[in-house]
């Protein structure tokens, strides 16, 4: 297989930088300590392992496997909370997962290529779960996954969107970091405010490392996402025809009511805790002259939500807005007493946290994490810590239990 990838690993940090895959890694890395067989004497954290059998879960009953689902990760719009969903989901039912060759992203920003897909496993015959950030190319996604996918996604408000993605991303996006650069120099607060100032002089829309900088959204579901242009209304059409579910992360709840029927799941089986939280003091509240600015920036993410916003709402009217509020409580009362019976400690700072479940942070800010509950049988730690897991975390282990091996760090050229 041939990869080009140079650009970032996950959440734009190169993965060697990272040092997430190698044995010299920091000390700080999250690497769990069960990913290789010959680290095993060491573990102190619980080993995933433990739960290979889904019938380590409390709440598992017989039943047929979910259909294929293929979740588009979009940045910043609570894609790792889902993501965990799939994860747990795809564990607990032994699926294959449809991983990228290397580390934790298909080459993004690259358009999406079914090359940047690692090989089926000799056992399997199809990937029946796809869940890792790319930028969609839909034709090609589908040379992966078996025909009867069910392909979703999810889409937030695109003004808190971008406020994450920027405050997120400052180091990493070009655009973002010379408008930094700027606040500093002129001794402002508000790197945000001064990029909105002046959007177009900070950003050159030919640096493939600025795909989030504008409408990235639109960027993630492969539009083009700098200007509108003729082929958008086709697009979008394609897009629609093509996702069964967009979930609201404004409506999260009712999103996973729908994707549970989708996939005929239990509400405990859609349980979650937020993942990737920002520390409250890292984000930037917006004042009505920044909202407009924003607006205005990411006019084509503000289309694509409110048209995935009504379509949303045809789904649930479809669906029964009084059945959808019944089992949003179920799904609400299931959750809860997950949390209860798991989480020890919720919004934990990353210093108090073990590697193994401590977020993956940026030097702009400061991701929070959960604390589990100590005084739990093996099985349900099992269970609590997966509840818990970060994405990079997560992924490595799903990796290494596919494949028996590391995942590969992105090559330096
Ligand atoms: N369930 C649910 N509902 C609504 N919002 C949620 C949810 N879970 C996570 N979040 C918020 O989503 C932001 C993180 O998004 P992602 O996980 O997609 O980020 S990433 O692109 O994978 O890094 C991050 O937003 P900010 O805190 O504004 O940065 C999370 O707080």
């Amino acid at each position: 297989l041939q990869h080009p990838s140079h650009y970032a690993g996950h959440k734009g940090h190169k993965v060697e930088e990272r040092g997430a895959l190698s044995d010299n890694a920091p000390p700080n890395t999250p690497i769990p300590s069960h990913t290789a067989p010959n680290r095993r004497k060491e573990v102190q954290t619980p080993n995933l392992q433990h739960q290979r059998d889904p019938n380590g879960y409390t709440f598992m009953r017989t039943r047929r496997s979910p259909p294929p689902v293929a979740f588009l990760k979009t940045h910043k719009t609570g894609s790792s909370t889902v993501q965990n969903l799939m994860f747990r989901l795809g564990e607990k039912e032994n699926l294959t997962f449809a991983f990228p060759y290397y580390a934790y992203q298909f080459s993004y920003p690259d358009r999406f290529r079914a090359d940047f897909v690692d090989e089926l496993p000799p056992d399997s015959s199809q990937f029946d779960m796809l869940c890792s950030h790319m930028r969609l190319d839909l034709g090609q996604l589908k040379q992966v996954m078996p025909r009867n996918t069910i392909y979703i996604t999810l889409l937030r408000d695109p003004l808190q969107t971008f406020e994450s993605v920027f405050s997120y991303y400052t180091s990493t996006v070009p655009a973002f970091t010379l408008a930094k650069k700027a606040a500093d120099a002129a001794n402002r607060k508000s790197a945000l405010s001064v990029f909105l100032e002046a959007p177009e002089s900070y950003w050159d829309p030919t640096e493939p490392g600025n795909g989030l900088a504008r409408n990235p959204m639109s960027f993630d579901l492969g539009l083009s996402s700098q200007e509108w242009n003729a082929s958008w209304p086709m697009e979008l059409t394609q897009l629609e025809e093509a996702f069964q579910l967009v979930m609201i992360a404004e409506h999260f709840d009712e999103s996973l009511v729908l994707l549970g029927a989708l996939l005929q799941l239990e509400p405990e089986e859609l349980a979650y805790v937020h993942l990737n939280v920002r520390a409250p003091s890292d984000i930037t509240p917006l004042e009505e002259d920044t909202k407009a600015r924003l607006w205005a920036w990411n006019s084509l993410d503000v289309l694509l939500y409110n048209l995935f916003l009504q379509v949303f709402w045809e789904k649930a009217e479809q669906y029964g807005l009084g059945r959808l509020k019944r089992e949003v409580a179920l799904l609400r009362a299931s959750t809860q007493r997950l949390r209860q019976k798991c989480v020890a400690r919720g919004g934990v700072p990353p210093g108090e946290l073990e590697d193994l479940v401590r977020p993956w942070q940026t030097d702009t800010v400061t991701i929070l994490g959960y604390e589990v509950r100590g005084n739990l049988t093996i099985q349900e730690e099992g269970l609590c810590v997966r509840l818990v897991l970060p994405e990079l975390q997560y992924h490595t282990h799903l990796y290494f239990q596919q494949y028996g091996h590391d995942m590969r760090s992105i090559p330096t050229d």
